[in-house]
């Protein structure tokens, strides 16, 4: 059976970590205000870039009338870095390319600008692997609504969501979709505490726990 397998993007498919901190840092220079630690930043991630900033701004004392300004500063940033500090988790490409070769659609839906996430599968060459990319920015709302999930699902096949946060979660809970969870990403509490299917710390596991999903699914449905 081939499924819909949307997946999220930082700390997920990706450590972007580093050059979010970077460009956020760059962007704290220019303020004359101080960096933060890789880890401060790494906490902030999740609920997409405007948020991200809105937490910085605050963490700094910043004022929050230049919200907008500084959150183009950082993308700007981002953007010029082009990926530099950025990683592929072990064995990303392997997994998707196995799964893609089974027939699955491989879909993104990240809080991640649209732009933005295009251009790592550019910089990484796997754009081509996905059908649909559904950005931050894409719809008139971000995770956790469930409305980006849908769109990046669509009708085709049963679906499965692949995130690392409780984020992506609690969106696959509200959509009503099989969460997959990545443990080496971003995620704030313990695994345990959030809902999923299944979950897994090495990508070379995730074809084998997609076709158990699979298999789950359909023996239900034949009861
Ligand atoms: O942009 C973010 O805050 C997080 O992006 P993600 O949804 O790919 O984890
Ligand atoms: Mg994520």
């Amino acid at each position: 059976m081939v499924a819909t397998i949307a997946f999220d993007l930082d700390g997920t498919l990706i450590d972007s970590a580093p050059d979010i901190a970077h460009a956020v840092n760059a962007m704290l220079t220019e303020e004359s205000a101080e960096m933060l630690t890789l880890a401060e930043v790494t906490g902030f991630i999740g609920n997409g870039l405007p948020h991200l900033v809105k937490l910085v701004v605050e963490a700094r004392g910043m004022d929050m009338a230049r919200h907008d300004a500084l959150t183009a500063c950082v993308l700007a940033h981002y953007t010029r870095a082009g990926s530099a500090y950025t990683v592929l988790y072990p064995q990303v490409r392997a997994a998707l390319d196995a799964l893609s070769t089974s027939g699955h659609r491989l879909t993104l839906c990240t809080n991640k600008p649209e732009r933005a996430a295009r251009d790592v599968l550019a910089h990484f060459g796997l754009e081509s692997l996905f059908a649909t990319v559904i950005g931050g920015d894409s719809l008139t709302t971000r995770k956790p609504d469930p409305a980006m999930l849908f769109a990046a699902l669509g009708d085709d096949g049963p679906p499965i969501y692949v995130g690392d946060s409780e984020v992506d979660a609690e969106t696959a809970q509200r959509a009503g979709v099989n969460f997959l969870l990545h443990t080496e990403g971003y995620r704030k509490s313990p695994a345990e505490t959030l809902p999923h299917a299944a979950r897994f710390d090495d990508f070379a596991q995730l074809p084998a726990l997609v076709t158990q999903l699979l298999a789950q699914d359909s023996a239900c449905q034949a009861r």
